[in-house]
This record gives C-alpha cells, sequence and structure tokens, in this order.
C-alpha cells in the first residue's frame, strides 16, 4: 500500500516537471527575449518597493574603459575564505605564480564590515545593442556575443552611506594590497632562440603612473588609451585584429621613457621584455623568441633611431638582411603575422631620442598607436617630482622654480637630482633654484658662443666668397 501511494507521488512529480518544461518552452517561444527580460525587470522594481533591501550593479566596463572596482571586488573576493559557499572558479593564468579562485557564476556569498551584512552575487548580462532596456541575463548565447560581467552587492537600505563611504573604499584598497603582492618581472634576451634565451629579474622600479612627471593631460589620455585596450578583446576578436597595441615614447634623454614604461607596466599588470634587435642576425632567430613571449606582455624596444635602417625593403620578411641584423621593418612585420594568431593581449612600446630620424612607415597607426612626448621639465610636472621627493604639494619657492622652468630646458632626472641633496624642502628648492639661474646662464653662453662662432663663419665665408669672385674676374 504504502509503496504504491510513493510510486504515485513520484510519478506526479514526474509530470509536473515535465509539463513545468513545457511551459518553459512554450513561454520562450511565444515571447521574445527582449519582452522577458522587460517584464521581469519590471516585476523586480515592482517588487523592490516593499524590500528593505538594495542592490548596486557593479560591471566589468565603463564603456570602453575597465571599471577597476570590478577588478577590484573580484580580487578581493577571490582572497577570501567563504565556508557556506558550495562553488568556486579556479584559474591560473601563464603568468600567475598561484591559483586564483572566485565565486561562480550566480552563487552567493556574504561578507561581514562594522557588523553590516553584505550579500555578493556574481552575474551576467548580454550587451543591449538596440534600443532596450538593460536586462540581467543567464545566458551567454552559443555566438560571440559581448556579455558582460558583474557582481550585485546586495545589503539593507539604511547602511547605503556606509557601503558607499567606507566598504567600498576599503574593497578597494584591500584589492590593491593583494595586487602589489604579485611580482612583476622584466626579461631580457639573451642569444638563441628558445624560450630559455629569456632569461628574468623581479622589476623592482618604484614608478607607478602616478609618480611619473608629464603633462597631466597626456598621462589621462594614456590611462584612458591603455584601459580602453584592456577592455576591448571581444572587439579586436569580432574585427579579426591583433589584440596589440603600440606606443611610442620619445623625448630628449633623462625624461622618464624608462620610467613610463615601468609604471605603465605596474598598471596593466604586465610583464617586460627587453629586446635589442642587434644581438639578432636573422629573423629566424627572432622569431623563435617572440613565440615564446607570454601573454600580458610588454615588448620594449628601445632606441630605435639607432636600429639599423627602418625603411631598408629588400630586407623582407623571412629574409636575411644586408648588414647581418635584423631590421625593424622586419620584426613588424613579424609581430603582425604572429601575434594577430595568438588572440591575447599584448603592448610594444619603442623609444627614441630623436623621433624626427624615423622612417614615416613606422609612424603608422597599428603599429605605433599613440606617440607620447617626454618633455623636459614644467610647472606642472614639477610638482609631481616635488611630491615624489619631498612629499610636498606646495611652497612658497614654488613659483620662483616654476618661473625658471619657463626659461629653461632641464630633463626630470636633473631636477630629480636637486631634489635628492636635502631631505628639508627648503635647502632643496633653493638648491634647484640656483641649479636653475646657473643652466640658464650656461645656455645663454652657449647661445652667444655659437651666435659669435656663426658670425665668424659667415665673415670667413663672405671673404672667401670675394676673394673667388675677384679671382673669377680675373679669369
Ligand atoms: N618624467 C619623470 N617622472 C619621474 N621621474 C623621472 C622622470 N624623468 C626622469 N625621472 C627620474 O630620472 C631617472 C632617469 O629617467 P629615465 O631613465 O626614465 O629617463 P629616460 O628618458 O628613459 O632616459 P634615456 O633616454 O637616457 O634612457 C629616473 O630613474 C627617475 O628617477
Amino acid at each position: 500500500m504504502e509503496y504504491s501511494s510513493a510510486k504515485s507521488a513520484l510519478s506526479m512529480a514526474a509530470s509536473v516537471a515535465a509539463s513545468a518544461v513545457l511551459l518553459r518552452t512554450f513561454a520562450n517561444d511565444l515571447f521574445p527575449y527582449q519582452l522577458q527580460t522587460y517584464i521581469s525587470s519590471k516585476l523586480e522594481t515592482y517588487f523592490a518597493r516593499f524590500s528593505s533591501e538594495m542592490t548596486i550593479a557593479i560591471e566589468d566596463s565603463c564603456g570602453f574603459a575597465v571599471n577597476q572596482l570590478h577588478a577590484a571586488v573580484e580580487l578581493y573576493l577571490g582572497s577570501k575564505s567563504f565556508p557556506s559557499t558550495r562553488r568556486l572558479r579556479a584559474s591560473k593564468l601563464e603568468n600567475d605564480s598561484s591559483i586564483s579562485v572566485t565565486i561562480d557564476r550566480d552563487q552567493e556569498v556574504f561578507d561581514l564590515f562594522e557588523g553590516i551584512r553584505l550579500k555578493w552575487r556574481t552575474s551576467s548580462r548580454q550587451v543591449e545593442t538596440g534600443i532596450g532596456s538593460t536586462t540581467y541575463s543567464e545566458s551567454y548565447g552559443n555566438g560571440p556575443v559581448p556579455v558582460v560581467r558583474l557582481f550585485l552587492l546586495s545589503f539593507n537600505k539604511k547602511h547605503k552611506v556606509k557601503v558607499m563611504d567606507s566598504y567600498l573604499p576599503f574593497v578597494l584598497n584591500r584589492a590593491k594590497v593583494l595586487k602589489e603582492g604579485d611580482q612583476l618581472k622584466i626579461f631580457s634576451a639573451s642569444y638563441g632562440c628558445s624560450a630559455d634565451a629569456w632569461s628574468s629579474v623581479n622589476l623592482k622600479h618604484a614608478a607607478t603612473i602616478d609618480k611619473v612627471a608629464m603633462e597631466p593631460d597626456l598621462k589621462s589620455s594614456l590611462v584612458a588609451d591603455l584601459d580602453r585596450f584592456l577592455s576591448r578583446k571581444d572587439y579586436y576578436l569580432k574585427v579579426g585584429k591583433a589584440w596589440k597595441r603600440g606606443y611610442l615614447l620619445y623625448g630628449p634623454p633623462g625624461t622618464g621613457k624608462s620610467t613610463l614604461i615601468a609604471a605603465i607596466a605596474k598598471y596593466v599588470n604586465f610583464n617586460i621584455y627587453e629586446l635589442q634587435l642587434s644581438n639578432f642576425t636573422t629573423d629566424f632567430e627572432l622569431r623563435g623568441l617572440l613565440l615564446s613571449i607570454t601573454n600580458r606582455s610588454i615588448l620594449i624596444i628601445e632606441d630605435i633611431d639607432c636600429v639599423k635602417c627602418t625603411s631598408d625593403r629588400r630586407a623582407g620578411y623571412g629574409g636575411r638582411t644586408v648588414d647581418s641584423s635584423v631590421s625593424l621593418s622586419a620584426l613588424l612585420n613579424l609581430i603582425d603575422g604572429l601575434w594577430s594568431c595568438m588572440g591575447e593581449e599584448r603592448i610594444i612600446i619603442f623609444t627614441t631620442n630623436h623621433k624626427e630620424n624615423l622612417d614615416p612607415a613606422l609612424l603608422r597607426p597599428g603599429r605605433m598607436d599613440m606617440h607620447i612626448r617626454m618633455s623636459y621639465c614644467t610647472p606642472s610636472s614639477f610638482k609631481v617630482l616635488a611630491y615624489n621627493y619631498l612629499g610636498i604639494h606646495d611652497h612658497p619657492l614654488f613659483a620662483d622654480v616654476s618661473a625658471q622652468l619657463r626659461e629653461v630646458s632641464v630633463a626630470p632626472a636633473h631636477i630629480a637630482e636637486e631634489l635628492m641633496k636635502y631631505d628639508d624642502p627648503e635647502p632643496s628648492l633653493k638648491g634647484l633654484i640656483e641649479f636653475l639661474h646657473l643652466k640658464k646662464m650656461e645656455d645663454q653662453q652657449a647661445l652667444d658662443e655659437g651666435d659669435e662662432h656663426n658670425r665668424v663663419d659667415e665673415a670667413q665665408l663672405g671673404e672667401e666668397f670675394e676673394e673667388h669672385m675677384s679671382e673669377m674676374q680675373m679669369i
């Protein structure tokens, strides 16, 4: 008897489940996706009115830029142990030293901050291309439909201010500390063409983007460009281009090109690979080395104006160049070919002290997408150096320094040296003003001597010309 009632209950449950599946399929067929999402978002808004809970959605990108908060939350949640979570997601990228763990999609975890209970959930939604409301979707779809990943943070409405002003900044801070634990490396190529031809040391450079003294607008556009590049994987895939970005850093010695490279590497968290083209005699050697460069890396080619003739078109792909070293154009062709099939993000940075000596073919977009001029110290870049070396944002002597800087061309490296001479701002700034004053006098003297020299040359030329003319007349 008991057996037969259990059996009938089971078959009833099975038929209810089957009907539910059928109904769902029917509803999916009958109502278009946009309508379903519209109805569910309306229902959510309606019920939210009666709830004391509020939710903040943190998407992985803001337009084209990477959302730093999303990246920070991912890092922060990954670093925490959530005993109640049943499903986690683990991964290890090529350059990571350890396995990173984060909560899996649609899993909920609870965090506690100053007595406030916070619920984190992961989700995703498809990017809307047409007009319509934004919707949270459970499906990624089959094709390469761009998907926005998000974290949903829910908590009691009454804690809104605390969450915004304290908890989220706390998460950002924690993520920063965790990130700084990652040790970046700088690789240099010795002779050979295999992966072990690269030898590495830890990147210990103290520079970060905010410590680089350069024009604020230029710095902002560089950061925006990097963010945009990093967030455009789907775009590069869609248009079938190698996911790479090329930067040309140019400017006089000591203006911070190497400093900026280290700062960029830290900002994007990529390893650096340095290549000396003069070390290679054939494209074949170079090819082997380029293939062994890992994803998420920056390839540096320094002083490209000193590299053998870049416009040597005879030195084509696969060929041997005339003076038995590889030309820059051959390297760029190799990179275009190899990296376009690899699909992961890479940055290539070229540096030069003499942009004017470069072949215009090299400067085209796609090869060097952004040209960044590192200039002599200006009043605004001086303020960054003063903060780096003296820890001050302002001082009565800043006006004198700025006035001098408008009249002399001095590389930030020289200013840095002067600022390092004393710990105390007063003698340090006075010393700098004195240094700038002397520099101005030296420059003026050199100019006068140059003028004098030119005048002597001109007078001499004039005499020679007259002598020549009178000789001609005699003939
Ligand atoms: N723009 C800058 N911002 C901050 N520090 C700078 C800057 N420029 C130079 N410095 C300081 O001067 C030192 C030398 O600068 P760096 O090597 O970056 O210049 P560079 O332009 O690469 O020079 P070179 O062309 O000779 O290689 C750095 O270690 C740094 O301390």
